[in-house]
């Protein structure tokens, strides 16, 4: 499944090399980036990061109908922490300018995509996103995920390093990552399970911030994965089938409507 997104992400990569052959320079963003990972664990917080996802490859369309700002208002309403954009368009109908669109939502934005370039990395840069997804598979050269992850902080990017197993783990802690998000969604079936996430966060250490991902749909599982350790959890499907996606947030979290 990742080898499907790393060929259908090559044509983004050829392009932006392309640009940049032809002289395109990226602008760095220059408004203000709000911290992600001390958003996570301020006292009080909800704990949620919410996830704007039009589609995916396991449920096809989910909810193209509701604009981002207009799901990203209701969820900083509901309580959000966080925002999670897709930003990916092919498997989920995502698209970078979404990140633009939600910033004046005031909250740290996650981009969420399949990234295996630098390149990928400044046109990052470019948009307001304060965080971004680093999934740790999609690498198998270790100093390749290294040098992204070290580039992603001297550029003022927050690197969420994302591990479906203990091998990805044991990858992930090994080039510092302190930001890391356990996936419970296994790639070749497409199913979740949450109990991935409540097994590795047994290895999570001081100075670490730990995310639970995928499948979480009920009040219950948000206070066991979070009564767990977990300090944030990422949820996107349960909350965009709703029509109205805050109201999703606020029923599952019992936060603000
Ligand atoms: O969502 C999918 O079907 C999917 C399939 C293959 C790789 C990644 C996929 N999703 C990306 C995500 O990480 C999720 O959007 C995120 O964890 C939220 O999950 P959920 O709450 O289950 O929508």
């Amino acid at each position: 499944m990742l080898e499907k997104f790393r060929r259908a992400k090559q044509a983004e990569v050829d392009e932006l090399i392309r640009l940049r052959d032809a002289g395109h320079r990226h602008i760095p963003h220059e408004g203000v980036r709000p911290e992600f990972g001390a958003a996570l664990t301020r006292p009080g917080t909800s704990g949620i990061i919410a996830e704007y996802k039009r589609a995916s490859p396991s449920k096809g369309d989910i909810n193209l109908d509701v604009l981002p700002l207009q799901a990203c208002r209701g969820y900083a309403e509901a309580g959000a922490c966080a925002l999670s954009i897709l930003t990916e368009s092919n498997y989920f109908k995502g698209s970078l300018g979404f990140l633009s669109e939600v910033a004046p939502l005031g909250l740290p934005l996650l981009r969420k995509d399949f990234i295996i370039h630098p390149l990928q990395v400044e046109a990052t840069v470019a948009t307001p996103a304060s965080a971004i997804l680093l999934i740790v598979r999609m690498f198998e050269d270790l100093d390749e995920l290294a040098q992204l992850h070290a580039l992603c902080l001297t550029s003022g990017l927050e690197p969420v390093v994302e591990v479906f197993d203990e091998r990805d783990l044991d990858r992930a802690k090994e080039i510092g990552s302190t930001i890391i998000q356990v996936n419970n969604r296994d790639l070749d079936t497409l199913t979740t399970d949450i109990g991935r996430c409540l097994d590795m966060v047994r290895r999570k250490e001081d100075g670490e911030i730990w995310i639970g991902a995928s499948g979480i749909s009920t009040p219950e599982q948000v206070s066991r994965l979070k009564a767990a350790g977990l300090d944030a959890l990422l949820i996107g499907t349960a909350l965009m089938q709703h029509e109205s996606p805050g109201l999703g947030l606020a029923r599952l979290s019992g936060g603000r409507s």
